[in-house]
């Protein structure tokens, strides 16, 4: 029987624990790096090999890396940080980088790899927590054939549809970024109107039933509006998130001279949110950042 590839998922959070257990749920041999001890002991419990300490304890034995962290920064520091992976991997390792970052730190870190003889697929992701917690993500990515050949039994893992975008780096992030701006404008979107309805004296639960009956609909007001009316804000994707995200939209738009009116007023809405303390909730709170309303799930006011 041929040997299982083994993995290596770095940043073990809302997605990439998920991403690893459908590695492992893949029959791959997973591995996980993440500074925090309770993920690391989530995913060993699953079956994985995790550390805390960067990884370089196994490095020589991966067959492919995931990168899963939060942003451009944490990703740089995983690969080529004082602990960095990048140094250990075997010479043309694929590196599969979903987080959602910038073109240029997309293009740069791509160069920075192959500085270290490794390959990159430029791979942002979507679906949120359940989605990669089932290995159904989609995946919007760019970069060589072979590397997208070389990293297919990790894909097949982790997602139930891959867009190869183009041989281009740089092009998987920018696909991700306009998809930002829907994603970022349709949850303030819903947000907005929500907040009206509490206004108005509307029942949330009546109104959420009626839209997602309806044409106003969309997938992030069926999926986060929900959170709204539990009152429940733990964080599958994070205010600060799209603090980020969005403002990779709006310098995108600047970068080309390109009005984006919409994703402006959305950035506005979730930084307004961050500074309000919510930065952590997850990103359905930016509905708090209306006055005069009362939403489910907070204190009665006096
Ligand atoms: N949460 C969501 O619904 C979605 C998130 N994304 C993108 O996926 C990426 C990850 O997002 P989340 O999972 O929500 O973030 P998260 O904050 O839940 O998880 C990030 C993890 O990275 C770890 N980390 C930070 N620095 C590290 C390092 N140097 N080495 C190893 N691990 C490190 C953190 O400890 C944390 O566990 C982001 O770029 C996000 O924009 C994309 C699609 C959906
Ligand atoms: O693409 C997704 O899936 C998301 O939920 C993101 O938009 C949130 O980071």
């Amino acid at each position: 029987m041929a040997e299982a590839m083994r993995v290596a998922v770095i940043g073990l959070g809302s997605m990439g624990m998920g991403a690893a257990k459908s590695c492992l749920a893949a029959g791959l041999a997973t591995y996980g790096i993440d500074p925090r001890n309770s993920a690391c002991d989530e995913l060993m419990a699953a079956g994985a090999v995790a550390t805390g300490a960067g990884g370089r304890a196994f490095a020589r034995d991966l067959d492919a890396v995931v990168v899963l962290t939060v942003n451009a920064a944490q990703c740089r520091d995983a690969l080529f940080g004082e602990q960095g992976i990048a140094a250990h991997l075997k010479p043309g390792t694929p590196v599969m980088v979903s987080a959602t970052i910038s073109v240029a730190d997309a293009k740069a870190i791509a160069a920075d790899l192959a500085e270290a003889g490794l390959a990159m697929l430029d791979a942002p992701v979507s679906g949120g927590p359940v989605k990669a917690a089932c290995g159904d993500m989609t995946v919007m990515a760019a970069g060589p054939a072979q590397v997208f050949d070389a990293l297919q039994p990790v894909l097949d893992a982790v997602a139930g549809k891959v867009y190869r975008i183009s041989e281009t780096i740089g092009d998987g992030a920018t696909v991700k970024i306009i998809h930002q701006l829907l994603a970022g404008v349709h949850i303030a979107a819903g947000a907005e109107a929500m907040a009206l309805a509490a206004k108005a004296g509307i029942k949330l639960e009546t109104m959420y039933d009626v839209v997602t009956h309806a044409a106003g609909n969309s997938w992030m007001f069926e999926n986060r509006m929900r959170h709204v009316v539990d009152g429940d804000y733990t964080p599958h994707s994070a205010v600060d998130i799209f603090v980020k995200d969005l403002g990779l939209v709006t310098e995108t738009g600047l970068s080309m001279k390109f009005p984006l009116p919409l994703a402006t007023t959305a950035y506005a809405m979730f930084a307004t949110a961050s500074q309000a303390g919510y930065g952590q909730l997850d990103d359905s709170a930016v509905i708090k950042v209306f006055p005069g309303i009362t939403l489910p799930g907070d204190e009665p006011k006096a």
